[in-house]
C-alpha cells in the first residue's frame, strides 16, 4: 500500500480490496494457497487486488498503513495460526468464535479488526464509543489496553481502560463519553452504564469478550444480561478463548449473526502449547507444603507461579513462606488486593526470578513477559478448561515451559479427565527421601506470630469449603480429605471447627471434640485462644537449615499403582517427623527446647525417653490419657465460650431491637409535628428509613442510592447516637 495515499483514498482501496479478496463463509484461511512473499500487494490491476486470506504476513492484509507500521515498531510480521485463520473473516465484518491453544497470539487477533474497522469509518471523538473490549480480569484488562496502545499508537482514537478498584472514578466520568473504543471489565462497564450522566453505547460497532466462555460464565452473567441489554443489536461482535463456549444459548444472549467458528488446534494432538511440558503427582493433602517448599527450594533460580484455591490459602502460604526466607523473593496476588498493589505485583513478577502465588486471578490470558519458567498447581484446578489456562501462563508463542500438577489421592480421576481432553501429562514421583516436612517450622511460626495462626485456620477452613463447593463430584470429595492431619500440616495446633460440614462428619472426632475457634473468631477470640492453649515464644526459626530437595523421576502410566503406594508410604515416614513439631500441644504447657535449642513435642515430660532413639519415644497410654483429659478440658471451656457468645449475641439483639423501637417513636413525633399522619405512606416511610440504618452490609454505592432515593439529611440522628440511646434506655431498664 502506498503510504502516501490520502486518507479518504486508502479507505475506498482498503474497502474495495477487503470486498475483492473476502474468503467464502465458513472456510477457513488456513486451508487457502499461501500467497508467495514477493507476490504483489494491494491492487495489482483494475479493479483487481492481491488475495489476503492464506497469506502468512501482516502487510499482506488490507490494513492501514497506520496499524501496519505499529505492527512492524511492535515486531510483529508474520501472522501466528489464528490470526491467519480469524483475521480475513473478520475484517470484512463478520461475527468471529476464535478458539486457539493459550498463548498462540489471540490479543492481536481481535485489536487489529477494531481499530481496522473504526479507521475505515473515520470514527472521530464526536461519534462516543465505538468499540467495547471486556475482559474478565482488571490485570488481563491492562495488557489488553498495551497491546491496543502499541499497535494503534499511530492512530487517533481515543482509548479508555475502565477497570475496577482504581479511585479516579469521578474523573473517569467525565471522560468516558469522548472515548472511543473502551478496554473494561464488566463491573466497572456497569457502573458507568449505571451512574455516568449520558454514558452512551448506541454507536457501538464491535463487541469483544476476551476469555470469552470465563465471561460467559455464570460469575458474570446478571452483570452481562445488564450489559447487553445496553447495547445496541446491530454490531460486530468476537469471542476469543483457549476453551470456546458452543453453546447456542450464550450465542443468542449475544445476538451473533452467522458466527464464524474458527478454532485452529482442534486437529492438533494436544490441547495445550507444543513447548509446554507438563507433569503431575501424587501429594497428600497433608504434604502439600512440605512438597511446595521443598519444590522453591529446588528451583531457586526460577520464575515460578503457584497456584491456590482461595485468597485465605495464598495469603497464609505467603506470609507463611516469606517469613521462613526460602532464598527468592516471593509475592502474591489475589482479589482482595488494592488494585495498584496487584499491577505493581504483577509487573514486578514480570521482571524477575521470584515465585508468585496466586489465585485463578492470573490464570487467564496474562502474558508475563513469556517469562514464567514453572507453573505449580498446587490445589487441583476446578475442571480441565482452568488447568488448561493455568498451565498456559508459561510456554507461551514460541517459548518453553513446565508445569506440575499436585493432585490429592482422592483427586486422582483429574488425571484421566485432562488425558481425555488431549493433554499430555507425565505422572511422576518426588523423590520423598529429599522431602522434609515444613509443617514443624510453621507450627513453631504459629506459635510467635498469632495473626498468623488466624490465617492458618481461615486457610484451612477455606480450602475445605472450596473442596465441599466443587461441582465435580467425582474429583472432589471433602470426605476423603485427611482433615485432622491437614490441620496439623499448616502448623496449626488443633483441627478447626469445621461448621459446614457439621451435620456430615458427626461421629469424626473432628469437628465435635477437636473444636477450637468459631468460624467466624476474631482477634479476641484469639486471644483467648492463646491463653487457653498458653502458647508461649520461640526463638527466629533457621529455616535455612531445612533445605529440601525435591527431584524428579519420569514414569509412564504403568508406574501409577507403585507411584501411589510409595506416595502413601512417604505419607506415613513424614508423620513420623512430625512428632518433633509442636502440634497437639496440651493446654497449660509451654513450649519445650531440648539442648540444641530444637523444640520437643509437647509430649516430651511424658515420653518414653529411655529407648536413646532419636526420635522421642511415646508412651501410647500415657499419651492417650493426656488427650483424653485435654478433649474434657476443651468441652468445658467450648461450653463456657458458647455461653458467653450467646449472651453477647442476645444483648445486641435486644440493643438493636430497642434502637429501632426508639427510632420509629421519634419518626411519629417528626410527622405528627410536621404534617400530621398519613396512615399507609407513613409505615412504609419508616420501614425504609429503619432499613438504611440498620443494614450494616450494604456497600458504599448503593447505600448512596438509598440515602437519595428516601431524602435521608444530614441532621439525621446518627447511629453512634442513637446506640447511645439505646444503651442508657438499657440502664434505666435495669436500675
Ligand atoms: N504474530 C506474532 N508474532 C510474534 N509474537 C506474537 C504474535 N502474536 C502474538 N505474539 C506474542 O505471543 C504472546 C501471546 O499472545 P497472546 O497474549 O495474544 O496469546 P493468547 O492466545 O491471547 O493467550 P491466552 O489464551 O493465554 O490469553 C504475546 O507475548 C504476544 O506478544
Amino acid at each position: 500500500m502506498n503510504g502516501r495515499l490520502s486518507e479518504a483514498k486508502e479507505i475506498e482501496l482498503l474497502e474495495s480490496w477487503i470486498e475483492f479478496g473476502k474468503p467464502g463463509s465458513g472456510s477457513n484461511p488456513l486451508s487457502f494457497p499461501v500467497l508467495p512473499d514477493n507476490a504483489p500487494i494491494g491492487r495489482t490491476g483494475e479493479n483487481v487486488f492481491s488475495q489476503y486470506a492464506g497469506c502468512k504476513k501482516f502487510i499482506q492484509l488490507p490494513l492501514s498503513q497506520k496499524t501496519k507500521d505499529g505492527l512492524r515498531k511492535a515486531n510483529y510480521t508474520k501472522m501466528t495460526d489464528i490470526q491467519m485463520a480469524t483475521l480475513p473473516h473478520s475484517l470484512c465484518g463478520r461475527d468471529v468464535l476464535g478458539a486457539a491453544k493459550t498463548g498462540s497470539g489471540k490479543t492481536l487477533a481481535f485489536i487489529i479488526p477494531i481499530i481496522e474497522k473504526l479507521y475505515r469509518a473515520r470514527w472521530g471523538p464526536e461519534d462516543g464509543v465505538g468499540c467495547i473490549i471486556m475482559s474478565p480480569t482488571r490485570e488481563l484488562a491492562v495488557q489488553l489496553f498495551e497491546v491496543l496502545q502499541a499497535v494503534g499508537k499511530h492512530h487517533t482514537f481515543s482509548a479508555g481502560l475502565l477497570i475496577g478498584g482504581r479511585k479516579d472514578v469521578d474523573t473517569e466520568k467525565e471522560h468516558v463519553n469522548n472515548l472511543n473504543i473502551l478496554v473494561c471489565t464488566p463491573g466497572r462497564l456497569l457502573q458507568h452504564m449505571d451512574e455516568t450522566p449520558n454514558f452512551d453505547c448506541s454507536q457501538l460497532q464491535v463487541l469483544v469478550l476476551d476469555e470469552a466462555d470465563r465471561i460467559l460464565d455464570v460469575g458474570f452473567k446478571k452483570a452481562l444480561n445488564a450489559i447487553i441489554s445496553q447495547l445496541p443489536k446491530h454490531r460486530q461482535t468476537f469471542l476469543f478463548s483457549a476453551t470456546q463456549t458452543k453453546s447456542i444459548q450464550d450465542l443468542a444472549r449475544l445476538s451473533l449473526k452467522d458466527p464464524e467458528y474458527i478454532s485452529v488446534h482442534e486437529e492438533s494432538p494436544t490441547a495445550t502449547p507444543k513447548g509446554l511440558h507438563q507433569t503431575a503427582m501424587i501429594v497428600p493433602l497433608d504434604h502439600k507444603l512440605d512438597m511446595l517448599w521443598s519444590f522453591i527450594k529446588a528451583h531457586l533460580n526460577s520464575r515460578i507461579l503457584v497456584f491456590l484455591s482461595s485468597c485465605k490459602q495464598v495469603k497464609y502460604v505467603f506470609e507463611s513462606f516469606k517469613k521462613l526466607r526460602p532464598g527468592i523473593p516471593l509475592m502474591c496476588l489475589h482479589g482482595r488486593m488494592k488494585q495498584e498493589r496487584r499491577m505493581g505485583i504483577y509487573s514486578q513478577f514480570c521482571e524477575k526470578r521470584s515465585v508468585l502465588f496466586s489465585t485463578d486471578v492470573a490464570s487467564r490470558g496474562l502474558d508475563f513477559n513469556k517469562a514464567v519458567d514453572w507453573v505449580v498447581q498446587v490445589d487441583c484446578p476446578e475442571d480441565v478448561a482452568a488447568y488448561i489456562h493455568r498451565v498456559g501462563r508459561t510456554a507461551r508463542y514460541l517459548s518453553g515451559g513446565r508445569s506440575v500438577l499436585f493432585l490429592t489421592p482422592s483427586e486422582m480421576k483429574m488425571l484421566e479427565k485432562l488425558k481425555e481432553k488431549k493433554i499430555p501429562i507425565d505422572f511422576i514421583k518426588a523423590n520423598t527421601k529429599r522431602l522434609q516436612a515444613v509443617s514443624g517450622l510453621l507450627a513453631a511460626l504459629l506459635v510467635k506470630y498469632p495473626n498468623l495462626q488466624y490465617l492458618a485456620q481461615r486457610a484451612f477452613v477455606t480450602y475445605l469449603r472450596s473442596i465441599h463447593k466443587q461441582r465435580d463430584k467425582e474429583v472432589f470429595d471433602v470426605m476423603k480429605l485427611p482433615i485432622d492431619e491437614f490441620s496439623a500440616s499448616l502448623g496449626l495446633p488443633l483441627t478447626p471447627k469445621i461448621r459446614f460440614l457439621k451435620e456430615k462428619i458427626k461421629g469424626k472426632t473432628v469437628s465435635e471434640e477437636s473444636s477450637l475457634l468459631p468460624e467466624d473468631s476474631n482477634e479476641t477470640s484469639l486471644e483467648y485462644l492463646r491463653e487457653r492453649l498458653d502458647i508461649g515464644r520461640v526463638e527466629e526459626d533457621e529455616s535455612e537449615k531445612s533445605i529440601l530437595l525435591a527431584q524428579e523421576t519420569q514414569h509412564g502410566e504403568e508406574g501409577k499403582a507403585t507411584e501411589i503406594g510409595d506416595a502413601v508410604h512417604a505419607t506415613r515416614i513424614l508423620k513420623k517427623k512430625k512428632l518433633k513439631i509442636n502440634v497437639h500441644r496440651p493446654v497449660g504447657t509451654r513450649v519445650v527446647f531440648d539442648e540444641e535449642g530444637d523444640t520437643l513435642p509437647p509430649l516430651a515430660k511424658i515420653a518414653d525417653t529411655k529407648s536413646g532413639s532419636d526420635l522421642v519415644k511415646v508412651d501410647k497410654d500415657k499419651v492417650n490419657q493426656r488427650y483424653a483429659e485435654m478433649r474434657e478440658e476443651l468441652k468445658l471451656e467450648d461450653t463456657k465460650v458458647d455461653k458467653v457468645l450467646d449472651h453477647q449475641r442476645r444483648r445486641e439483639k435486644r440493643i438493636k431491637e430497642k434502637i429501632k423501637r426508639k427510632r420509629a417513636m421519634k419518626e411519629e413525633d417528626d410527622d405528627d409535628d410536621l404534617s400530621g399522619s398519613d396512615g399507609e405512606g407513613n409505615g412504609d416511610r419508616l420501614n425504609r428509613r429503619s432499613k438504611i440504618y440498620f443494614d450494616s452490609d450494604t456497600d458504599d454505592r448503593s447505600e448512596k442510592r438509598d440515602k437519595e432515593k428516601v431524602g435521608l439529611s444530614a441532621d439525621s440522628i446518627s447511629l453512634a447516637e442513637q446506640e447511645e440511646l439505646a444503651l442508657k434506655l438499657l440502664n434505666s431498664m435495669h436500675s
